[in-house]
């Protein structure tokens, strides 16, 4: 997969070169590219912004500018991606739909955002556009969203992780549940055990002490995934919890 990012800012992603994702590029499961906005100026002052139409504080990114830069990078049948907190919320399904991809291109927004017509002269062209929060905050700009976005997507793509076991959705388990707590070594610690169950090497017992404490804490910290649970995949003890 190849994945570009173009930003004002391309230090910002330089963590990139790090531990999963830079293995994976030295291995060349992963062609990342990391592109400086200005590079595709024409002035003096390498200028990406101006006064928004319609007034208003800040300043919006240019369409000419963008455009320039991703008419260069874009390939044919690449993902375009606006890391916006006006967007739709990025979720593992995202993240999975977005692995199978041939190429994401992220495009970095800072300001008060990207002219609306770079989207929409994309989506004209044929482009498949992701307008995508990471979450209902703002931040400065889209670097760190995109940051987010691409280790979700990395690690999903085959032989990124040793263990593909591990990729089971730690903290939204295939059944759409919270995560279970977890222990290890040593078993006591500030005066405080392991739950005698995981002790015991009774496997059923322990699948569904696991279980159980997926649903409480998915109850009572997300009642939303509790209400788009598939009701026939609950049996009569997690009804009767
Ligand atoms: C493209 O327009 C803008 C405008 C303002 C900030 C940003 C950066 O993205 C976020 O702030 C964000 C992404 N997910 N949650 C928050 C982009």
């Amino acid at each position: 997969m190849r994945v570009d990012v173009v930003s004002i800012f391309p230090d910002y992603l330089s963590v990139l070169d790090l531990s999963l994702v830079g293995k994976a590029r030295q291995r060349g499961l992963l062609d990342l590219r990391v592109h400086d906005l200005r590079g595709w100026t024409t002035d003096r002052h390498r200028t990406v912004d101006d006064t928004p139409f319609g007034g208003g504080a800040g300043m919006v990114m240019r369409p000419d500018v963008w455009g320039t830069a991703l008419d260069e990078v874009l390939e044919p049948g690449a993902r375009l991606i606006l890391p916006t907190p006006s967007g739709e919320v990025f979720t593992q399904r995202h993240a999975e739909s977005l692995a199978s991809a041939d190429q994401l291109v992220f495009a970095c927004g800072r300001y008060e955002g990207i002219d609306a017509r770079v989207a929409e002269h994309y989506r004209d062209a044929g482009v498949t556009v992701h307008e995508l929060s990471i979450g209902d905050y703002v931040l400065n700009g889209g670097e760190v969203a995109s940051l987010v976005m691409i280790e979700a997507v990395a690690r999903l793509i085959p032989g990124m992780v040793g263990n593909p076991d591990s990729l089971v959705e730690e903290s939204h388990g295939a059944a759409g549940l919270l995560e279970y707590p977890v222990y290890t070594k040593p078993p006591s610690w500030a005066d405080l055990e392991i739950p005698e169950v995981l002790l015991s090497g009774h496997h059923a017992k322990i699948e569904r002490w696991r279980r159980d404490r997926a649903l409480e804490r998915t109850a009572q910290l997300r009642p939303d995934m509790i209400a788009a649970l598939d009701v026939a995949s609950l049996d009569k003890h997690d009804l009767a919890l």
